[in-house]
Order: C-alpha cells, then sequence, then structure tokens
C-alpha cells in the first residue's frame, strides 16, 4: 500500500485529555485542514485512523516543516480519541501510539482524565506535546485563523497575552506538580528532557501548525529508529475494537505497526479464553471518499502495510479482545506465533489474589490501568477480565470472605441483562464509571462509609467511659434507689449501666444507674458539664457513696480494650479521658487489665 519505497513507517499518534477539552475538535481541524489544503492525496481515511502525509503537514505547517529535514513519510492519527482508547493501544509491552497529544482546555486546566492520561504517559514512556487548547477564548484575544502561534501570541494585546499567560503558566505549575519538566514550547531546547505546551485552537487553527510541527520533530529526532521496520514482513497489530459488521459478523478494527497484512494470511489473535487462529476473508478500508468518520461503506483491499488501520473480517473473532495483539503467521510455525501472542497476553495480566475484588474492563489496556489504580489504592484483586458484567462475575464477587470485597468494579462495560437481575437480589455492590480515578475514588468512599457504619453499630452496643461527682449538699434520697445530684466530668452517662468507685485503687461496683434527670425531666444521658440528678440501685448515700465521691461507668474489660485498640479516634476527647482515667486506675492494681 505504502507508495514510498521507504522502510520507514509513519509513527502513530493518539490524541487524549479530559472530556471536552477538544480531542475530537482537534482532529477534526487537523483533518479539515489537510483537505482543504486541496490537493488530492491530502489525507487518507483509515480505519480508525487518519494518515496526514509529510508534504500536506508541511503545507499547513509553513515555514514550521520544510519537507527536505525530515524522512519520516508523515503522521497516522488514531481518530478515537481519548485516554480510554489510548490505553487499549499496546503494542510489544509498550503503548501502540508512538507520540502523543495531550489537549488541555486552557481555562479548565489540569481535570482528573488530563492527570489520568498523564499517568499513561508516563507509564508507558510515550513522548508527548501538550496542546492548551481553546486559547481563542482568552477574553480579548484576536484571531488569526491557522496561523502559527507565536506571531499570532505576539500580536495580541498585552491583557489578552497576560490573560492566556497566567492560564498557561497554571497548566506548566501542574506538569512540574505531577514530575514533568515543562515551558512554553518556542522556549524549549531540549524536547527529551521538557515538555513544549503549544498554545493553540481547535477552533481557528491557530497552534495547529505548530503542533505537526514539534509532533514531526520529536519523531524525527528521537523515534527514526523505532520507525524503521521490515515492510514486507509478516504484519503485526493491535486490536482497537471488535465489532459486529452487517455481512462479514464479528469483525476487528486493528492498527498495523509492523510488516504487511494480506487478505487470506493466517493470523492469531488474543482471544477471552485462548488465542484464535483463523484466516482472513477480507481487508476492509472506507471508501475514499465516503463521509469522514461514517464506516459503514467499506472498499476491500488486497493488503494493508505498516503504519494503518484496517478492518478484519475472518470466522470465529467473536472472542476476540479488544487490546490484544494480532499476528499474521505468514512461513513460520503457528505454534510459535501462538507462543508469542500468549507470552504478550501474559505481560499484561493482572496478579491476582485470593481475596479481593472483581474488575472488568472492556480492553486488556484499560484492565491492565485498572488494575494498577487498585494496586496503589491497596485493594487487592481477586479476579480481572476484559468484557461485560456477567451473571459469573456476581457469583464470583460474592465469594469474598470481607464484605468490603463484595464488589465489582466495572470500567467501561455495560451489565448484561441477565447479570442485572442477580446484583439486585445478591450483596454485591456494583461500581462502574469510565474514568478510572473516579471508579477508585467512589469505592474507597464505600468502604470508608461501610468501616463508619461498622464501628457506630459497635460503639451503640459497648459501655462508654465516664467520670462524675457527686455534689455537696444535692443528697435527694438516702437509698432505694439512692438518688443524688452530680456533675459529669468527662464522658456521656447513660441508663442502665453500672456504676464502680475506687477506694485506694480498689475497683468497687456500688450499684446500677437507673434514673437521669435533667431539670426536672427524664433523660437518657448526661454529658460532660452537665449537672443532673440520678438514682443508683443499690448504694446508701453515707455508706457506700458520700458527696464529693468520684464515680465511674464501670467498664467491662472487654470493652475497654475495644475502646482504646480500635474505636480511640471514634470517641470524643472527653470520652477518651475517661478511658485512660479509668484504664490508670485499672492497671495500678493490674498492669495488663484490658490489653
Ligand atoms: N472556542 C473554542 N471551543 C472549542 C475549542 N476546541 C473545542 N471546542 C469546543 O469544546 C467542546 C468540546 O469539544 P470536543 O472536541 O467535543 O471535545 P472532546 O475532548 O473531543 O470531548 P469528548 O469527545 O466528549 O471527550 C465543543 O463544543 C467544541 O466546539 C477551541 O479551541 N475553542
Amino acid at each position: 500500500m505504502s507508495d514510498h519505497d521507504t522502510s520507514l513507517r509513519t509513527p502513530i499518534v493518539a490524541v487524549l485529555g479530559h472530556v471536552d477539552h477538544g480531542k475530537t475538535s482537534l482532529l477534526d481541524k487537523i483533518r479539515g485542514s489537510a483537505v482543504s489544503e486541496g490537493e488530492a492525496g491530502a489525507i487518507t481515511q483509515h480505519i480508525g485512523a487518519t494518515a496526514v502525509p509529510l508534504e500536506t503537514i508541511a503545507d499547513m505547517a509553513g515555514d514550521l516543516v520544510k519537507v527536505e529535514d525530515f524522512d519520516l513519510p508523515g503522521l497516522l492519527f488514531i481518530d478515537t480519541p481519548g485516554h480510554h482508547s489510548f490505553s487499549t493501544l499496546r503494542s510489544r509491552g509498550g503503548a501502540l501510539a508512538d507520540i502523543a497529544i495531550l489537549v488541555v482546555d486552557v481555562n479548565d486546566g489540569f481535570q482528573p482524565q488530563t492527570e489520568e492520561a498523564l499517568d499513561i504517559l508516563q507509564r508507558t514512556g510515550t513522548p508527548f506535546v501538550v496542546a492548551a487548547n481553546k486559547a481563542d477564548t482568552t477574553p480579548g484575544w484576536n484571531p488569526n485563523e491557522n496561523s502559527p502561534i507565536k506571531p499570532s501570541y505576539d500580536a495580541q494585546s498585552d491583557t489578552a497575552r497576560q490573560r492566556l499567560d497566567e492560564n498557561l503558566y497554571e497548566i506548566i505549575g501542574q506538569l512540574s506538580d505531577d514530575g514533568f519538566s515543562a515551558d512554553l514550547y518556542w522556549r524549549v531546547q531540549n524536547f527529551q528532557k521538557n515538555i513544549g505546551v503549544v498554545p493553540c485552537s481547535a477552533l481557528t487553527g491557530e497552534g495547529v501548525p505548530d503542533i505537526l510541527a514539534v509532533l514531526m520533530g520529536l519523531s524525527q529526532r528521537f523515534m527514526k529508529a523505532e520507525m524503521e521496520i521490515d515492510v514486507a514482513g509478516p504484519g503485526e497489530g493491535t486490536v482497537l475494537e471488535v465489532k459486529d459488521q452487517q455481512g462479514f459478523g464479528a469483525t476487528l478494527d486493528v492498527v498495523v505497526y509492523d510488516g504487511t497484512i494480506h487478505e487470506g494470511d493466517q493470523i492469531v489473535v488474543g482471544g477471552v479464553n485462548e488465542p484464535i487462529v483463523t484466516e482472513i476473508r477480507a481487508l476492509l478500508q472506507p471508501q475514499p471518499n465516503a463521509e469522514i468518520r461514517v464506516e459503514n461503506r467499506f472498499e476491500r483491499v488486497d493488503a494493508v502495510a505498516a503504519a494503518a488501520g484496517v478492518k478484519i473480517a475472518a470466522p470465529d473473532l467473536d472472542d476476540a479482545m479488544a487490546g490484544a495483539p494480532v499476528r499474521v503467521v505468514r512461513d513460520r510455525d503457528v505454534d510459535d506465533v501462538i507462543k508469542e501472542v500468549k507470552a504478550e497476553l501474559a505481560e499484561i495480566e493482572v496478579d491476582t489474589e485470593e481475596e479481593g475484588v472483581v474488575v472488568k474492563a472492556d480492553t486488556l489496556g484499560s484492565l491492565e490501568a485498572m488494575a494498577n489504580a487498585l494496586q496503589e489504592a491497596e485493594v487487592p484483586i481477586l479476579r480481572a477480565e476484559v468484557g461485560d458484567v456477567a451473571p459469573r462475575d456476581i457469583a464470583v464477587a460474592g465469594t469474598a470472605r470481607e464484605p468490603e470485597h463484595t464488589v465489582i468494579l466495572g470500567f467501561n462495560v455495560e451489565v448484561l441483562p441477565d447479570a442485572e437481575r442477580e446484583l439486585e437480589q445478591s450483596e454485591v455492590t456494583l461500581f462502574h464509571d469510565d474514568v478510572i480515578y473516579q471508579l477508585v475514588e467512589d469505592y474507597e468512599e464505600h468502604v470508608a462509609e461501610m468501616q463508619r457504619a461498622q464501628q457506630e453499630t459497635i460503639l451503640d452496643k459497648i459501655v462508654r467511659p465516664a467520670r462524675f461527682q457527686i455534689l455537696d449538699d444535692h443528697t435527694f434520697r438516702q437509698s432505694d434507689p439512692a438518688v443524688v445530684g452530680v456533675e459529669i466530668m468527662s464522658g456521656t452517662i447513660k441508663n442502665n449501666t453500672n456504676v464502680a468507685k475506687f477506694d485506694n485503687n480498689e475497683p468497687d461496683r456500688v450499684g446500677e444507674l437507673s434514673g437521669i434527670q435533667a431539670q426536672g425531666d427524664d433523660v437518657e444521658e448526661a454529658r460532660a458539664g452537665e449537672r443532673v440528678s440520678v438514682a443508683i440501685d443499690g448504694p446508701t448515700v453515707g455508706r457506700q457513696i458520700e458527696e464529693g465521691d468520684e464515680l465511674w461507668i464501670e467498664l467491662p474489660e472487654k470493652h475497654a480494650k475495644i475502646l482504646e485498640q480500635e474505636l480511640n479516634e471514634e470517641i470524643p476527647a472527653d470520652e477518651l479521658e475517661a478511658l485512660s482515667g479509668y484504664l490508670n486506675k485499672r492497671r495500678k492494681r493490674d498492669p495488663f487489665w484490658g490489653k
């Protein structure tokens, strides 16, 4: 397919960024500008990708890109924008995309998906440029259609420029917080060390020439070696999507990053259970003049060479996984190729444990990203799989021993109808989202909530410490029950608890608290600082208890232990004081009491 006789392939470019920051608009702008450069063959629409040849890039970028400075044939932009698809895009252990554009809305700055995208870029070591998009929305901005950004930036009023600068420095600061040294791209000397930030507008096209220039420059300088491929060799690619296509059944949208794929080739594809071995019936490309991104009109092609996007129609593709490798067998032993595919899949495999949560994700790449995020949050994984939430997942999640693990975390997946019914009847909680951070955060919140509820139940059932004192001249009744006025020094006293007193550090139960009155009304409890009258069944004032005595709510040893060791952060400070006072007294006689 390649019309140039070189063994250097096109670098593959992915566009990432937060929702609505302008990924699609930027891609559309690049494609649109390329087409409006007028020449036939300005771009080629592939399945899932758009190829822009070097000549077209040079036309669009003006002085910034000169054809003679480059020998890479152009750029292949992956069309499905978003970090989600990016994480799908793997090749032999790394990112499939050779280079990326991280789109950040200048006004909105860093958002969760920006962070998530940065994480992936960092982990895969993918070079990238930051498109500080929507610069045209800066108040007072004077647009210069499709202009390189520097002259347009310099021509703005001081106030407009300052406003934009503030936003740009915010973004540069956020990049630096994440460990990336970054600067406005025209100040960057060494693009290997520093990230270039290009102010731009997907609407007016300002800065788009600069983005193309940086992408070409980065690829040419740092990735030329990786672009050298054996064009005629057996094709290798990555599945972007598994799609049912009328007339063809399950088909694969594939990006080919090495070699050539021919119709009739035997291929091995990563499947849900086992690698799938099948034979290509048809290779499909969009019809040249079809509406961009409407892919329902295909033409058959005999072969495609890297880098390219193509739809593969072949039998038995139902179990193929998005993100999985595709390999042409050609004149090799099919078992060797199966081994290779297995080895590659094993690399992506998630470490699971005997106890933990169930994770479902739409692609291998996103499954891996989920697993990384959960590992960071110290959440163990019982099972991790690509695919929609099925009844079996609910059964598996239900076997978790810890209640906090009876959950399914679904990233970008659907819940199958019969699974939905089962979920309603089970203890299993499902979390789903299309932002990994959000998913992990929601789960952590759920666990915290469960722990709070659990502690509250324990606290409800436990006897709580309190210290109080009988006031002078406040004996209202001598005995049966004794009724005296008291002041609560710390903690909260409650009805139906035992009252103790320490004589020479010898604890002595004096009776049971059977009534509390505050200003003549019966109450259930009284807190530190309050003065109330209490009825105590058992003692007689003047014998077991006296005015001025310090009294305690008696704590069972087990309760004291739980309070001290597990709930000390849950109880108020004054209650903690009562607890430590009580423990001190107890431990004077028995140092191991409540330990
Ligand atoms: N003024 C202005 N508006 C823009 C620019 N880029 C994008 N927009 C607008 O911002 C909105 C979101 O743009 P999209 O391109 O759909 O953003 P996206 O990042 O692809 O969004 P998702 O696909 O939903 O993740 C649209 O209304 C665009 O018209 C820009 O440079 N300037």
